[in-house]
């Protein structure tokens, strides 16, 4: 490995041992050979060399191997077979809690973890407020980690790892825990640190992921499916979402006969949504999309109001419709009720359906139904075939000359 490189996997595969039953576990250190003992390989053969300076995002359905990759990377976990080479010092956010006492204090915490991750005591004197600025969790860095809310947890852990002039930075979704405010100021964080440090970041937010990362890797079952330019296998990752929700519709359809309604048994409830629908699964962004929802209503109800929140799969939300909020005024019961969004200008990505009934001065849901629904919507391509819209939405436009 030459100096310009900061992470290489030759042939890299990690197998787990999985035991049907705990005694198993047992009988296999006190009775080898007579357990039953199933291996599962969880990473087959990885190959990849990582440069230094290069910020690479790692996609991946759950279970397809992301994070035991991150852990061999960062060393705590090591591969059953082939070679791994790392350059440098790697600072790593993984599972919350590594790292961190829970007895001891954050400010303990910070010295404690700030050794592990190499800094000598001095340096992490020198540091000490830094981190705790960006942290920000006041006071509380006197008290002992176990009192601290999951959020607060990855405000301090993200804190050290970032101050630690960390040659390669391991990133797994942890950092999803922390509020909207605090992944910002990660995120930004992290952006400055871009050019000087390899970056391995793990997130399902295909949109940060293409936002962020100048490479991507998607590993599925354990292997690399592809390694590249980033919105190519950003792209190619979407696409077999589409493949897998038109199998998944094609299922569906033949289940049709079976499907589950809610149950209106619920005498309390005024009215229930029984399901929510897209009229496709894909659309083109331009396209037209009506979402339909079924009603049913159980005691006759007058006024009332429909809304429905769009989310992207970062469960970000995108947008929201709301016939309180257009002044839509609804006097009776309405058994079918469609929203048309003429020529979309969502940008390319899976979006998530939540709706709900609500009563005419949005104060309380009557009814509702997160992840009723989901469509995916993909961009156009311009004449030399490049996507006409990033981002999270496209508005209309017009240049002027
Ligand atoms: N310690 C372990 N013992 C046995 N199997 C394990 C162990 N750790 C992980 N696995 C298995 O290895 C596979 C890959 O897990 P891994 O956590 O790397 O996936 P992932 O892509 O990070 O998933 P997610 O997106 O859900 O976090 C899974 O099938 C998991 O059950």
């Amino acid at each position: 490995m030459g100096e310009d490189w900061a992470i290489s996997l030759k042939n890299v595969s990690k197998c787990f041992k999985r035991y049907p039953r705990p005694v198993d576990r047992l009988k296999e250190t006190f009775l080898p050979g007579k357990s039953t003992v199933d291996t599962f390989w969880a990473l087959k053969n990885i190959n990849l060399e990582i440069p230094k300076g290069q910020t690479v995002g790692v996609v991946g359905q759950n279970g397809s191997g992301k994070s035991t990759l991150l852990q061999i990377i960062a060393g705590t976990l090591t591969p059953t077979l082939g070679e791994l080479q790392v350059n440098g010092r790697v600072g790593a956010l993984l599972e919350l809690g590594s790292g961190f006492n829970p007895e001891f204090t954050g400010r303990q915490n910070v010295f404690f973890y700030g050794r592990l991750l190499g800094l000598s005591q001095q340096e992490i004197e020198q540091r000490f407020d830094d981190i705790a600025g960006f942290a920000e969790i006041g006071d509380f860095i006197e008290q002992p980690v176990k009192t601290y809310s999951s959020g607060m947890f990855v405000r301090l852990a993200f804190s050290v790892v970032a101050q630690v002039n960390a040659d390669i930075l391991i990133i797994d979704e942890a950092l999803s825990v922390g509020d909207m405010y605090f992944q910002k100021k990660c995120i930004e964080k992290m952006k400055s640190l871009k050019k000087q440090t390899s970056i391995l970041y793990v997130s399902h937010s295909i949109t940060s992921v293409r936002n962020f990362c100048d490479r991507a890797i998607w590993i599925k079952e354990g292997e690399v499916e592809k390694d590249g330019e980033c919105s190519f296998v950003c792209e190619a990752y979407e696409d077999s979402f589409i493949q897998r929700q038109a199998q998944n519709d094609a299922i569906n359809k033949q289940n049709e006969t079976n499907k589950i309604t809610k149950n209106i048994d619920n005498q309390e409830q005024e009215v229930v949504i029984r399901e929510v629908t897209t009229n496709k699964s894909t659309y083109l962004s331009g396209e037209d999309i009506t979402i339909t929802l079924n009603l049913d209503f159980i005691k006759p109800i007058q006024y009332y109001g429909v809304g429905i929140l769009i989310r992207n799969e970062a469960g970000d939300l995108v947008t929201l419709f709301n016939t309180v909020r257009d002044d839509v005024v609804i006097e009776k019961p309405h058994e079918v009720i469609k929203l048309c969004i003429p020529n979309n200008n969502f940008t390319r990505g899976t979006y998530f359906i939540f709706a709900s009934i609500v009563d005419d001065h949005i104060l309380y849901p009557y009814d509702k139904l997160d992840f009723s629904a989901n469509f995916f919507v993909d961009v156009k391509k311009n004449n030399i075939g490049i996507p006409v819209a990033e981002g999270y939405f496209r508005a209309d436009h017009n240049w002027i000359f």
